[in-house]
C-alpha cells in the first residue's frame, strides 16, 4: 500500500504518445492545440474607431467642420484637413488623416458644424492596427485548451482549421453480477448500475468524449476476454469494481494474466483504497473501487490527471486552495481522507454522509478536502487543502 503522494507521483511520471488531427475550428472546442498558432493577420487589421462619434484631424480650436461619414465595414478613406471631422461609428476604419475620435456625447452638432466639449488628444478612441496581436506573433501556444474564448479569438484572426491532439479512446468497464439497468425491477441483492454512467459523465464533463461503456458479469473467462480486447484497442481502460479481495473480484488477477504491468495497487486513502494502476505499451489501466464515491473520487484525483496529461495539458491537477475548515474534524487510521465538501463564504464545510458507498454528499459537493494520512485532528478555523471539482 502506497501513500497518496507516491501514487500521484507515479501518475504524473507517465508519458503518452499523442496523435494529432486537423479539425475545423467550429468542431475543436475542448481539444488541446498540438502546435502553436501564429497570427495570420494584424488584429485589428486597420486603425479602428472605438466609439460612435467623430474622427478628427486635430485643429487649433474646439470647432470642426463635418465633411464625410464612414460606416463600419465601409472601405472609404476620406481626405481630411486640420479642423475637419468625419462622422464615424464603432469598428469603422478611421480615415488615414485622422488623429483621434471624439465620442458623440462630448460634442454639440449643428448641421455640418461640430463643437467639442474639450480638445481631443492624438490617438484618443483609436484601436491601433495590430494592437491586439501583430501578424506573425504567437496567438495561442501548443498545449492550450480550446475554450469558447480561444475559439472566438482564433476565428477573429481568420483561422479556419486547427491541429489538435486527438482525444484518447476510453473504455469504461463496469463489473458486478448485482448491477442492473435503471428501469428494471430490483430483485433481492440487486442494485442499479451507477458508476458507468457517472464515470462517463465525469469524463465528458472534463472534455473527454471518446467513450465506450461496457458491462461485465463476475465471470473470470469473460473478464479476461473483455479486458484483453479493450486494453488492446483503447488508450485508457477504466474498470469499476471487482478489484478488492473478494472471491468474485477478478479484475486484478485478470489484468496480471493479460500482462498488464502493475504500477501500484492499493493507496493509503479513504475512499479508494484498492485502486490499481497498470500499463501496457499502448494502454493505461485504472481499476477503480466499486464503491461509487470511491470510484468518482479516484477519477478526479488520479484518472483526470492522467487524461489531461495524455492530451498535453500543462495544468492537469484539480485547482487547489486553502480555506478555513468550518467545523473541527478528526480521523482515525493511517489513510489520507478525501472529504466531500462545500465551499461557503466563510470557508469550507464537510458534508454529511461521507461513506464511500454513498453518492449523497458528492451530489452536493463542489470540492474535496484533502486531509493527509498523518493529520489526525484539524481544528475549526484551521486552513485545509481544498481541491475544486471541475
Ligand atoms: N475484506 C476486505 N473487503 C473489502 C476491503 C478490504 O480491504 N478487505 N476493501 C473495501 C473497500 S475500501 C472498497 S472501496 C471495496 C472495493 O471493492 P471492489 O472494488 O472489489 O468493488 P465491488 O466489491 O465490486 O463493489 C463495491 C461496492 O460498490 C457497488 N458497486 C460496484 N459497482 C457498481 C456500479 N457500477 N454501480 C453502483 N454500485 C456499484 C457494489 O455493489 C458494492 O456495494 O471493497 C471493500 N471490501
Ligand atoms: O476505499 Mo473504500 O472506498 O475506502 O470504501
Amino acid at each position: 500500500m502506497i501513500y497518496v503522494e507516491e501514487a500521484k507521483k507515479i501518475v504524473k511520471s507517465l508519458k503518452y504518445k499523442q496523435r494529432r488531427i486537423e479539425l475545423p475550428l467550429e468542431d475543436a472546442l475542448g481539444y488541446v492545440l498540438a502546435e502553436a498558432i501564429y497570427a495570420p493577420i494584424n488584429m485589428p487589421p486597420f486603425d479602428q474607431s472605438a466609439m460612435d462619434g467623430y474622427a478628427l484631424k486635430l485643429g487649433k480650436t474646439l470647432n470642426y467642420t463635418l465633411i464625410d461619414e464612414v460606416q463600419a465595414g465601409s472601405t472609404k478613406n476620406p481626405k481630411m484637413s486640420s479642423g475637419e471631422a468625419v462622422r464615424i461609428f464603432t469598428g469603422a476604419a478611421i480615415p488615414s488623416d485622422a488623429d483621434a475620435v471624439m465620442m458623440q456625447e462630448k460634442t454639440v452638432r449643428d448641421g455640418e458644424q461640430l463643437r467639442l466639449e474639450k480638445q481631443a488628444f492624438p490617438g484618443q478612441n483609436i484601436r491601433l492596427l495590430g494592437e491586439q496581436i501583430k501578424k506573425g506573433a504567437l496567438a495561442l501556444d501548443k498545449g492550450v485548451l480550446l475554450t469558447p474564448a480561444s475559439v472566438g479569438f482564433l476565428a477573429g484572426i481568420g483561422v479556419q482549421t486547427v491541429k489538435v491532439v486527438e482525444q484518447p479512446s476510453i473504455a469504461i468497464v463496469v463489473t458486478g453480477d448485482e448491477l442492473v439497468k435503471a428501469g428494471q425491477d430490483l430483485k433481492r441483492g440487486q442494485i442499479y448500475e451507477s458508476n458507468g454512467i457517472m464515470l462517463a459523465a465525469a469524463a465528458k464533463d472534463t472534455g473527454f468524449n471518446q467513450i465506450d461503456l461496457i458491462s461485465l458479469k463476475d465471470d473470470y473467462p469473460k473478464t479476461l476476454e473483455v479486458l484483453n480486447a479493450q486494453i488492446k484497442t483503447k488508450d485508457f481502460v477504466l474498470i469499476s469494481g471487482g478489484i478488492s479481495v473478494g472471491d468474485y473480484d477478478f479484475v486484478g488477477k485478470a489484468l496480471l494474466e493479460i500482462g498488464v504491468e502493475q504500477l501500484f495497487y492499493k493507496v493509503r486513502q479513504k475512499p479508494g483504497k484498492p485502486m490499481f494502476l497498470g500499463r501496457t505499451s499502448n494502454c493505461t489501466i485504472f481499476a477503480l473501487p466499486g464503491n461509487p464515491a470511491a470510484a468518482l473520487s479516484c477519477f478526479y484525483q488520479y484518472v483526470l490527471m492522467a487524461l489531461k496529461q495524455a492530451v498535453g495539458l500543462p495544468n492537469f491537477e484539480l485547482k487547489k486552495l486553502w480555506l478555513p475548515l468550518e467545523e473541527a474534524y478528526s480521523k482515525k487510521g493511517e489513510r489520507a481522507h478525501f472529504l466531500k465538501a462545500k465551499i461557503s463564504p466563510t470557508g469550507v464545510k464537510i458534508l454529511q454522509k461521507q461513506s464511500s458507498a454513498m453518492l449523497f454528499s458528492f451530489a452536493y459537493a463542489d470540492a474535496l478536502i484533502y486531509i493527509p494520512h498523518d493529520k489526525m485532528t484539524t481544528a475549526a478555523g484551521e486552513l485545509v487543502e481544498v481541491h475544486l471539482l471541475p
